[in-house]
């Protein structure tokens, strides 16, 4: 692999394939064709999603504070306001009330991607930041985009309508752009670091979409 992205690769896009098998393993994932065709079982997922929702909430304030612009401050703070804590936070006690979800023990894969997050927000760098959220949140992008119709059930089609359309896309390049952004102004140590916590937070993804498969 190279040490860094060619002139014309966007740092975000040499992260993603320097990724690679797992990115594709995530957005292809046989659990996201299950919550496609409606037939994924969700409980267990999102009783675990709950408490990695938690830290992500806390890693998007920590963004908020170590972003280096006011208008990224702006956005990143709008999406946690008015997504994260209003849309999925409604959805999240929709869905469990109606699967009687319970507060479950963390599975393995939950707690270590929770390190991970506690990790880069204790850090307080934001491109390591940004990195999780990026994974996080393009990912999703990857396999709710994948839709060719939305399965009846209110569980699994708000969960891709949460993951899909133009807000959500809009919000994905954003992440993407600061990463382009702020690259190709991290030496090669800086860029080392930030492709390290990108691809394990893609390897959590798939061993998250594997723990909820059973
Ligand atoms: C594990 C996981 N990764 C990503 C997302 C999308 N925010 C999520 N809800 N859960």
């Amino acid at each position: 692999m190279s040490e860094g992205p060619g002139f014309e690769t966007p740092f975000s896009e040499w992260l993603r394939s320097a990724s690679e098998p797992d990115w594709t393993a995530v957005v292809t994932h046989p659990f996201a064709a299950g919550i496609h065709d409606g037939t994924a079982d969700m409980r267990r997922y999102l009783e675990q999603d709950f408490q990695f929702v938690d830290s992500f909430t806390a890693l998007l304030g920590a963004a908020v504070a170590a972003a280096d612009t006011f208008e990224a401050r702006v956005a990143v703070g709008r999406f946690l306001g008015q997504t994260v804590a209003d849309t999925e936070h409604s959805y999240f006690h929709r869905a469990l009330a109606e699967l009687g979800g319970e507060q479950a023990p963390p599975e393995p894969v939950t707690v270590e991607f929770r390190a991970l997050m506690d990790e880069v927000r204790l850090s307080q760098d934001y491109p390591l930041i940004l990195a999780v959220l990026c994974v996080a949140e393009w990912t999703y992008l990857g396999w709710a985009s994948r839709a060719i119709g939305l399965p009846a059930g209110f569980v699994h089609r708000e969960w891709i309508d949460l993951h899909s359309g133009p807000e959500f896309e809009a919000w994905v390049g954003f992440l993407r752009g600061e990463l382009d952004r702020l690259g190709p102004g991290l030496d090669e140590n800086g860029r080392a670091r930030v492709l390290d916590v990108f691809r394990r937070a893609t390897t959590l993804e798939r061993r998250f979409f594997d723990m909820a498969l059973g």
